[in-house]
């Protein structure tokens, strides 16, 4: 069998002298959605940004790829095909939703060295505006591209979140929350939005997610944590029938079989 894409192996994380990951293994094969769920205070922001580079790990390792990145930061997980969205969406309010895919795409250019076009009088090339204009398009934001990011709803912020993170033309997405804070309408809205790119683009997702519907809906396997611990990992199906997971949400909303 060929090594999954992202594999996480017995990783450990300290916050000064209090261990908050005990351990934790995860494998994600390539193309898949994989949901990490838990309780709050499970370990699930903190496992993240581990595997994003944002913060080191006390222990263990991590593969993507093929390649050991464990000690590699963020920026360079990055380059090697990390894309990122954040539980409050982190975007350039003093810009234009246009400029900031063009940002982003040109950034991704300088890395990949791929040719970035004839610049005129500080604009960027056709190319490359016909590229975060191609994105914003296939994210319903066409309409608002010349409007300042400040402006947009939280729900548009949020595409916007994801048009950056895409012209970063990334290999996982890993996706920290991204219905939080957001109407029933809107959460929808954007599981549509995962489950399209997830299937169009081949790109495979890892995701943590509050809403059970969200998770239940996209995901292909879940990892349950509590306490900084795996509890389960399976099909959606093995893990709502998994007592150890019910007891971890008794007299808690969840799950219902
Ligand atoms: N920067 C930090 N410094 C110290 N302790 C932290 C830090 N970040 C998280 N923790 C602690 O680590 C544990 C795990 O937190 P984490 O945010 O990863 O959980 P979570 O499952 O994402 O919770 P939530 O669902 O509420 O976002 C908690 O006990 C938390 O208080």
């Amino acid at each position: 069998m060929s090594e999954p894409l992202l594999q996480v192996q017995d990783v450990r994380k300290n916050y000064g002298p209090i261990e908050v990951l005990h351990g934790v293994s995860l494998s994600v094969g390539k193309g898949e959605v994989f949901a990490i769920i838990g309780p709050n205070g499970a370990g699930k922001t903190t496992m993240f940004r581990v595997m994003t580079g944002e913060v080191g790990s006390n222990g263990g390792s991590i593969r993507f790829n093929g390649e050991d990145v464990t000690r590699l930061p963020a920026h360079e997980r990055v380059r090697r095909g990390f894309g990122r969205t954040f539980q409050v969406a982190r975007v350039f309010h003093d810009f234009t939703v246009l400029d900031n895919v063009i940002v982003a795409i040109e950034a991704r250019r300088r890395h990949t060295k791929e040719p970035l076009g004839p610049w005129r009088r500080c604009a960027p090339s056709e190319e490359v505006r016909a590229e975060a204009l191609a994105l914003l398009a296939d994210l319903k934001l066409d309409a608002l591209a010349g409007q300042g990011a400040r402006f947009l709803s939280h729900g548009d912020k949020k595409r916007l979140e994801f048009a950056i993170a895409l012209a970063g033309r990334p290999t996982v997405l890993m996706l920290d929350e991204p219905t939080a804070g957001m109407s029933p309408s809107d959460r929808a809205d954007i599981a549509r939005l995962v489950s399209r790119i997830q299937q169009e683009r081949g790109i495979t997702v890892v995701m943590t997610e509050h809403d059970m519907d969200v998770v239940f809906g996209l995901a292909n396997r879940i990892m349950v944590m509590n306490y900084g611990e795996v509890v389960a990992t399976g099909t959606v199906d093995e893990v709502r029938a998994d007592p150890k997971v019910r007891e971890v949400y008794l007299g808690k909303e969840m799950i219902s079989a």
